[in-house]
């Protein structure tokens, strides 16, 4: 039986961690001839095998790097679930630079690490990874997603999932301002990586006002000379006068160093995990009257892309169909927060939470 708990997993034992957030599972992979480095974590696989992309990341630590796997595979356990998905929560990150050490060799190594796992964890892409990474990796288990459509995948999630960030966003909107127009809105959009562009790209064609930042240039030429973006530095980003702030970067960005200088009136993004601490700053949030769009609810589209691919039955529209209703669940959800006097975070978990027990009743785990 889940239950909710809050999300601070730092300076515990390993178990105490997985114990906290209810994890069934941790593998560290470890390979001398290639110096792979990687962690999976399968969160919950009552409804199904875990599924979660593969980050690649210069990790400060190896905490950094393990509490990083722990909260992004029980995100995906919620985001699944919310979804509708029948399937579970899980992650892998790999350590390191991937400009310097990510090649054919150290992907195909991790993918017979995914192949041990005997289909309890799939793969797909996340950050530093591309579909030519899953290509590599199918090479090894066909325990993966995210490959391109020319092998018979869905490709790139990322155009979905901004998507579902968009319909978020619109419902976010409607219930902040009584309309889902964008239309004049100014976004600050952090990050602008594959999520953010695409996002972007809906956000130009409705008429928002985007201001961007990255560490990337020509990922910002692309913003300002495509979508008519505004750059502004990366310190920045949490100090513009917008309407809407759209974390599409890393997670944690919502803290107790960035809540106090926002000045929106509500935050729909991409990125996983954008609170730091979920309750504390999903309180704070609401005490500033700044309306949050649970994160893994409207970027829940990429998942439902790699969902179809995973069962095997690839269908566009109907990934595009089922994306497109994250705008009546966000309304719902908002619903819910206000009857019953929680946060929003609070009441996607509810609702993401209840249909894993309820399934659970139904079914052992997979
Ligand atoms: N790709 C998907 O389908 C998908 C699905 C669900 C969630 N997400 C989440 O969305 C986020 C973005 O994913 P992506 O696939 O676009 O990754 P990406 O690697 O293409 O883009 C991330 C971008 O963020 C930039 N960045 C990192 N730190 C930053 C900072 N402090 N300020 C500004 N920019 C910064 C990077 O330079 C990069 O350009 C991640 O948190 C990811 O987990 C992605």
């Amino acid at each position: 039986m889940i239950e909710t708990s809050e999300l601070k997993t730092t300076g515990m034992g390993i178990f105490n961690q997985l114990a906290e957030l209810e994890h069934e599972q941790v593998v560290f992979c470890h390979d001398k001839a290639t110096g792979l480095k990687a962690i999976v974590a399968i969160h919950n696989t009552v409804l199904g095998p875990a599924v979660g992309g593969t980050r690649m990341w210069n990790y400060a630590s190896e905490e950094d790097a393990l509490n990083d796997a722990l909260r992004l595979s029980r995100g995906m356990t919620f985001k699944s679930a919310i979804a509708g998905l029948n399937i579970g929560g899980g992650k892998a990150v790999i350590i390191g630079d991937a400009k310097k050490i990510k090649n054919e060799v150290l992907m195909r190594r991790f993918g017979k690490f995914v192949h041990g796992l005997g289909g309890r964890y799939w793969t797909a892409e996340d950050v530093n990874m591309s579909t030519r990474d899953m290509e590599y990796i199918r090479m090894e288990t066909p325990y993966v997603t995210g490959v391109p459509e020319s092998m018979g995948g869905g490709g790139d999630p990322s155009p979905v999932t901004a998507f579902g960030v968009f319909m978020g966003m619109k419902a976010t909107a409607k219930k902040v301002y009584g309309s889902d127009s964008l239309k004049g809105k100014k976004v600050a959009v952090q990050g602008a990586g594959h999520v953010a562009t695409y996002l972007m790209e809906h956000l130009s064609k409705e008429g928002a006002k985007i201001f961007v930042c990255d560490f990337h240039e020509e990922k910002l030429k692309h913003a300002a000379d495509s979508f008519g973006a505004t750059v502004v530095p990366v310190d920045d980003i949490y100090d513009l006068d917008v309407d809407i702030y759209s974390p599409c970067a890393l997670g944690a960005t919502i803290n107790d160093d960035t809540i106090g200088r926002l000045k929106c009136a509500m935050i729909a993004g991409g990125a996983n995990n954008q609170l730091a601490e979920e309750l504390k700053h999903g309180r704070k949030l609401i005490e500033k009257g700044i309306l949050y769009a649970p994160d893994f609810l409207i970027n829940g589209g990429g998942i439902t892309n790699v969902y179809y691919e995973q069962i095997g039955n690839y269908n566009r529209e109907v990934v595009y169909q089922q994306t497109e209703r994250i705008y009546e669940t966000t309304l719902r959800v908002f619903d819910l927060a206000e009857k019953k006097g929680i946060t929003p975070q609070e009441s996607a978990m509810e609702i993401a939470i209840n249909r894993i027990n309820d399934i659970g009743k139904i079914k052992l785990s997979y």
